[in-house]
């Protein structure tokens, strides 16, 4: 597995956020985005989940652009932006069944997933009665029920408390033993193997 951004350049309005920004991630690889508030960490991770497009430069996959192989690229990306993409009316169980359908699936089942981010006593409960924590936990609960191989993650640990900061590392770290590929921001420490993580500082 190969993912490739080649001399990226990004513009939001006037100011141009970075250029000629390259970067090459193998199996079982993590690239860490950092950069002060406003330095264009998600503006960046838009551009590698083809969301928006770059002024300049392109994104590969397999050696193929993002856009030309938009579909196999799809399947193989699970996306976490900022906001949770959840459901408050409906419940944990019924938010991750949702989420769930859009991706080729994992074995795991959805309760079992749940239990794993520490949620099981909460599957049938409506997602607005949860903390910031929680929601975040559910989220990181769809990373386990997809199989995919690129993990986008922007900032993963936002909101969760210790044991979910090192739950989330002991996820991502089995992710990238099974050869699974992660591309993230994050204002906090990581607590994961040097040789998997590579930097990337924006805005510096
Ligand atoms: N829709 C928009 N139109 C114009 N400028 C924008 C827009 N969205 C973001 N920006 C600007 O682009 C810059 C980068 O924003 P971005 O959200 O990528 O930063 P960030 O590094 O993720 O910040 P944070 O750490 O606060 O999440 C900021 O200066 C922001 O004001």
């Amino acid at each position: 597995m190969h993912y490739q951004a080649k001399q990226l350049s990004c513009k939001r309005g006037r100011k141009t956020l970075f250029s000629e920004l390259s970067f090459e991630l193998q199996a079982g690889q993590l690239l860490l985005i950092e950069g002060h508030n406003g330095a264009g960490k998600t503006s960046l991770l838009k551009l590698l989940t083809g969301l928006r497009m770059p002024e300049a430069g392109e994104i590969l996959w397999q050696s193929r652009s993002i856009h030309d192989a938009h579909n196999d690229f799809r399947s193989k990306l699970s996306w976490l932006g900022h906001q949770n993409p959840l459901k408050d009316e409906q419940s944990a169980l019924e938010n991750l069944h949702t989420l769930s359908s859009f991706r080729p699936r994992n074995s795991i089942s959805l309760t079992d997933a749940l239990q794993e981010v520490k949620l099981g006593h909460a599957k049938h409960a409506q997602v607005k009665t949860f903390s910031a924590g929680m929601k975040r936990r559910l989220s990181l609960a769809s990373l386990l029920v997809a199989n995919t191989q690129l993990w986008i993650l922007d900032e993963p640990q936002a909101a969760l408390d210790k044991d979910g900061v090192a739950l989330y590392e002991s996820l991502a770290k089995q992710h990238l033993e099974n050869d699974g590929m992660i591309v993230m921001t994050s204002h906090h420490p990581l607590n994961l193997p040097a040789d998997r993580v590579q930097r990337l500082a924006l805005g510096v």
